[in-house]
Formats: C-alpha cells, structure tokens, sequence
C-alpha cells in the first residue's frame, strides 16, 4: 500500500496565524511532517510526501526516516491526491495528512488494516484527517464538509464504506486551541517545538489552554 502524506509546504498553518509568527509556523508545521512520517514509518510503510515545493531533508527534517520520499506536485490538493489514488489493479492507498501530531503507530495500523473499499478517519469539524482507498472510482473532494462528501461519493462509486472512529487520527492542528491537544498527547517533535516556542498548559480558566511566555491570552 502507498501512504501519501498532502503536505502544504510555502505558508503552512495560517489559521495559527494568531499564535505563530510565519517562521514559527512553517517550523511546527515540518516538525508535525516529521512526526506523522515517523509514525509511518514505524507501521512499515513507506511515506510519500506530497508536497507543493521541494523539501530539503534537513533542519526540522533531519531526523525522518529514510523510508520517506518527497514528489512535488503545484496542483490543489484535491487534484495532486486524486492523481495518486488507485486504478482499476492498483494497490490500496492511504491518504494522512502532515497535521496529525498525535497519530501513533497503532492508530495508523487501525487504519490501515480495513477491509473497506474506502475507510475515513473523520477530521473534529467535519473534515477527512486520513483514509484509505481501495476502489478504482472513488476520488476525493477536500475542504469543507468533506468527510461527509467523501461518504457520498463513496455510494455513488459502489464503494464499501467504514468509517474510523480514533481520537489520535481525528486531531488534526489548525486553530490555537488545537495546541492544547499536542501539548497534552503529543510525544514528538510537535509538542518539543511548541515548548521551545514557550507554550504551555494552563487552567486558569476552568478549562485547560495553552499561554505563551511573556503573555496573558489563554488560548483553549
Ligand atoms: N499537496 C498539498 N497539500 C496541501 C495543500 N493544502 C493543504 N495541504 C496539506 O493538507 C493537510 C490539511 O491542510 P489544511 O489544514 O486544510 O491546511 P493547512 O495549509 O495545513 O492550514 P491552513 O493554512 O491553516 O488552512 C495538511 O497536511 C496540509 O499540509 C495543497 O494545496 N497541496
Ligand atoms: C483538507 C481539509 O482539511 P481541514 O481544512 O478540514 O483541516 C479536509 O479535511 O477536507
């Protein structure tokens, strides 16, 4: 099975615009790359990256595994993942996106090992964090409500449908109170980068968020 990892590679994250400076943000969004490719590759399969831009292995990339490729592809997400899903003999192949800080091994072989035709893990919001397609018809329409875009579709083509209930895969980092998430169940270089940054958890509100040092806003 091909493992396909959508990666926006130029201005990544600009919903933690608020939070992060650019710099900031392109560093978190590779060391969130790092992590998912790690998890990957500790399943056994090898990651491609499907980046929008080269990506040089190296600073925040150093340390993926060798298993891991980059093709670039300047074409919309959708687009760039549909001209790698399967024809009609083809393998299976699996779809997770460069924000699931918290997927782990296991929670990728849960998904990996479906006997659907097509098996989503829904994204918190109604978006689709990661899939896998074993169906010569069935092509992908990201954005918006797109898990439930995905199921239809999905009918349409005759495809088989199941849908993966993970709380690990249906995180993935977009807003600044996801950072609560990464700091909590992240192990990796996610949550490492975000304390270098001067993160950390607070619950000075009743509800845990994260503060920034030299800061007062409590995000959560
Ligand atoms: N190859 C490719 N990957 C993309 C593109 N847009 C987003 N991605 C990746 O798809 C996944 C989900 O992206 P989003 O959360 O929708 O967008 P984002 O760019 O990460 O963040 P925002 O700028 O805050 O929307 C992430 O892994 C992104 O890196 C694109 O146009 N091409
Ligand atoms: C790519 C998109 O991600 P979101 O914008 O929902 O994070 C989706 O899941 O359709």
């Amino acid at each position: 099975m091909e493992v396909v990892v959508p990666f926006a590679a130029e201005t990544p994250k600009t919903r933690l615009g608020d939070v992060l400076t650019s710099s900031e943000r392109s560093t978190f969004a590779r060391a969130m790359l790092a992590d998912v490719l790690a998890a990957i590759d500790e399943t056994g399969h090898e990651p491609t990256v499907l980046s929008t831009a080269t990506l040089p292995f190296e600073d925040e990339l150093a340390s993926v595994p060798p298993s891991a490729s980059v093709a670039v592809d300047t074409r919309s997400l959708t687009d760039a993942v549909d001209a790698r899903l399967p024809d009609e003999g083809d393998d299976p192949v699996a779809v997770v996106m460069a924000d699931l800080a918290l997927a782990t091994p296991d929670a990728l072989e849960a998904l990996f090992a479906t006997d659907a035709d097509v098996a989503i893990a829904p994204g918190r919001g109604g978006g689709t964090n990661a899939l896998v397609v074993d169906h010569p018809e069935f092509r992908v329409d990201y954005h918006g409500m797109s898990y439930l875009d995905h199921r239809a579709i999905a009918r349409e083509a005759g495809a088989s449908l199941a849908a993966v209930d993970s709380f690990r895969l249906g995180t993935d980092v977009d807003e600044p109170e996801d950072l609560v998430e990464v700091l909590v169940h992240g192990t990796g270089r996610s949550p490492a980068r975000l304390r270098e940054f001067g993160f950390r958890l607070a619950d000075e509100s009743g509800r845990v968020g994260v503060v920034r040092d030299g800061e007062s806003t409590l995000e959560s």
